[in-house]
Parts: structure tokens; sequence; C-alpha cells
């Protein structure tokens, strides 16, 4: 099932009950699901064929970052599997991310392919300390007009680049922010963020969201407190 919700829910759990146990709590009709590196690392391709089966697109967010046949191969195999969305570092450059496009063409699969540009989890001294010594802003701009030209539906980036990327790229280029922080959640390990409805203003087109539903005492009424949140400014 298709929706037209902005929500991304992030289905961090180590185990497939556990995440099965929250998606038969959630609505395809509200949301999409997110599965990651430690959800996939445990249950493989099971949990997607199960959150198929319960009618959810699903965001598989693997973020690969390797040669470019390899990852090309790696995106072929998720795409064919029938995720809605998968990923890869634009890190990984132009070359790799050209490979990632022009096997999804060949192969006419639909699924949007999308590239991280800095982890949300990063500030500017994180990124210093590996070398780069321009803003988070600065870089990740830098590496979303490079996935741009490279045949990407969009990126993920903080909230906080949301606006300038929507003033180079257009609407069209998907903005996939984590890092999504309601009044009443921590940050956590997240540096760059916002709150749901600033980061729809600012232009963000999916907002991912974990633990500040995840790990709520009820997180039916965390999710609702962010539709609300979203329908008083749509
Ligand atoms: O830059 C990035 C890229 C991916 N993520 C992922 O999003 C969720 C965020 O979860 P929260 O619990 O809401 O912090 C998580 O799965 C990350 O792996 C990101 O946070 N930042």
């Amino acid at each position: 099932m298709s929706t037209a919700s902005p929500l991304i829910i992030a289905l961090d759990y180590p185990s497939l009950d556990a995440a099965l146990c929250m998606a038969d709590r959630l609505d395809p009709a509200r949301c999409r699901l997110k599965v990651g590196k430690e959800l996939f690392t445990r249950s493989g391709p099971d949990v997607l064929e199960a959150l198929h089966g319960r009618g959810f697109e699903v965001f598989l967010d693997l973020k690969f970052h390797d040669i470019p046949n390899t990852v090309a191969g790696a995106v072929q195999a998720a795409a064919e599997q029938g995720v809605w969305m998968v990923n890869v570092h634009a890190g990984g450059g132009r070359r790799m991310m050209e490979a990632a496009r022009e096997r999804l063409d060949r192969h006419g699969l639909s699924t949007r392919l999308i590239a991280v540009t800095v982890l949300t989890s990063m500030a500017a001294e994180d990124l210093a300390e590996v070398g780069i010594t321009v803003t988070p802003a600065e870089q990740v701009e830098r590496l979303a007009m490079l996935a741009r030209d490279s045949g990407m539906d969009g990126v993920v980036c903080s909230a906080q680049e949301a606006q300038r990327l929507r003033e180079r790229c257009g609407d069209a280029f998907l903005k996939v922010t984590p890092g999504i922080r309601p009044s009443f959640a921590a940050a956590g390990d997240q540096q760059r963020i916002m709150t749901p409805a600033a980061a729809m203003a600012a232009g963000s087109t999916h907002l991912v969201v974990g633990r500040p539903v995840t790990q709520a005492e009820e997180p039916m009424a965390a999710l609702a407190a962010i539709e609300a949140e979203l329908a008083a400014v749509d």
C-alpha cells in the first residue's frame, strides 16, 4: 500500500519478532517502515517479506559503500526484493552512484535510489576529525549536487539542510531526513536535529523517526502526537 504520509518509522530492533510486534501496531496507510543494519543483519530478507505481506512500503537503509560493481549488485538485489527505497553513501563517488543507477534502469527496477550525504549524528568537529574542514551544511550541499548529477532520486540529509537543497535541487529531489526530534524526545546520539513540523516547513520530503516512537512508553501516543503536530501546520 502506498501512503501520502511523509513518516518513515525506523524499526531498529534486535530481532524479527520485536520488529513485527511494532509493525503490527502500525498502519501502512499512516507510515512507511525502515529496515536498517541491525535488524537486517539479524533477520535477513525474511523481514522484508513479512513487512511487505503486511502491506508496508519499506526503505532498506543499508547505506551501501563499496566499489561500483559491488554496490550495483547490492542495489539490484534489494530492488528485486521489492523494497520501495534503497540507499548508498554519496561518499562512494560518482562512478559508484552511476553504476547503481544504471543497474536499476537496465533491469526496469523502479525502487527509489538515494544517497547519504553527512550522517545526522555528525557535527563539524566529527567531520574535522576525518579530514573534512568545511561545515556539515557545505559538505551536504556538495554531496547532494554530486548525487543529483549521478542520477540519484534524492538524498539523506538533516532537516537543517533541507531548505538549501530545495532551493538548489527543487521539490521533486527527495530529502529524506533522520534526526527528527519532537519536543518530547531526547536527542540521543543525533547532532543535527529538528522537530517534525519544522522539518516539513524546511523542505523535507520524508521524516525518519525511530526512538521517539519505538522507545516511547506509549509508542502509538507518540506517533499520534507527531501526526497531530504535522496536521497543525498542513
Ligand atoms: O544520517 C543518518 C542516516 C540514517 N539514520 C538512521 O535513521 C534512524 C534514526 O533513528 P532515531 O532513533 O530517530 O535517531 C536510524 O535508523 C539511523 O540508522 C540516521 O539517523 N542518520
